[in-house]
């Protein structure tokens, strides 16, 4: 269903998928000359209004392949297009939200959301009925003139939130968004991003070191090997699409748990 925060968003007629690697590889050079390969022959694409989850052992490239996507960093080889567009840098079409939300401490929350708005120009009054909405969204109705030091870490991690939709971007992009949220905070938090999945009718790729957190929210879970990253399966979830937290209890959740334990473990030798 459409509403004003997806108008703009809704181009789930286009055929093109909303992003996709192509044979996507990055080293990191070193100045001792020992590169680091952190990912190898990245090639998967993702349609429009998907949830990806990616998962894989510590260092094997999740976040490279998340900055590489939000034109933070470049592919040493390889192609990334955006909405069937050739990826050559940082696009509107793109918010993230990072583990740490790094709110400016000076700005109230209202302030620190506008800030991608303010760097893009847009038009004000707009921008601040689009915050508003957001806050609202994200359950922070009312705390618009707080400043960061007054919210708990998870309504920081909201605001980040917020800020990461101001622009209307088509793809968010997540990486680590409740990784330092106590279990039952990120439980609700998990709960509150599909519902907000819902109203803004993004594509979403999140990257979690939690196993049951990926199954939970993904469509389709990414797994990848240990260093160099490379796409070790894609996971398809067949969930029902309205989720409670009661799933994480079914048997199918269960065989889903243990079949991607079972394939990070026996690429890290724990099997
Ligand atoms: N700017 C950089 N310069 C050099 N090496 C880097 C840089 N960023 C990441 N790396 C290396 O690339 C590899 C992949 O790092 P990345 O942060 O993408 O992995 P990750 O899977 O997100 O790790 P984690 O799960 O621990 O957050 C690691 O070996 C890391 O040390």
């Amino acid at each position: 269903m459409k509403n004003a925060l997806s108008e703009g968003l809704d181009n789930t007629d286009s055929p093109c998928p909303a992003f996709c690697f192509q044979d996507v590889n990055k080293l990191y050079p070193s100045r001792d000359g020992l590169n680091v390969e952190a990912l190898r022959n990245i090639n998967f694409e993702v349609s429009r209004r998907e949830f990806v989850t990616v998962v894989g052992p510590s260092g094997c490239g999740k976040s490279t392949l998340l900055k590489i996507l939000a034109g933070i960093t470049d592919a040493t080889s390889g192609r990334v297009e955006i909405n069937g567009v050739l990826q050559q840098g940082p696009s509107v079409e793109i918010g993230v939200v990072f583990q740490s939300p790094v709110l400016l401490p000076w700005r109230n929350i209202l302030e620190n959301v506008l800030v991608p708005a303010e760097i893009q120009k847009r038009d004000k009054k707009q921008s601040k009925d689009k915050a508003y909405e957001l806050l609202n969204m994200v359950g922070l109705n009312g705390f618009e003139t707080k400043y960061p030091k007054e919210l708990s870490g998870g309504m920081q991690q909201r605001v980040g939130i917020a800020r990461a939709l101001i622009n209307d971007p088509s793809i968010l992009l997540m990486d680590e968004p409740f990784g330092a949220l106590d279990a039952m905070t990120r439980e609700s938090m998990n709960m509150e991003l599909l519902r907000l999945k819902e109203s803004i009718g993004a594509t979403i790729m999140l990257v979690t070191h939690s196993i049951p957190e990926a199954i939970f929210l993904g469509d389709r879970v990414v797994v990848m090997s240990p260093r160099p990253g490379c796409v070790e399966e894609i996971m398809t979830i067949d969930l029902p699409e309205k989720r409670e937290l009661s799933i994480i209890n079914s048997e199918k959740f269960g065989a889903y748990d243990s079949h991607i334990r079972h394939a990070l473990n026996s690429k890290v030798g724990l099997d």
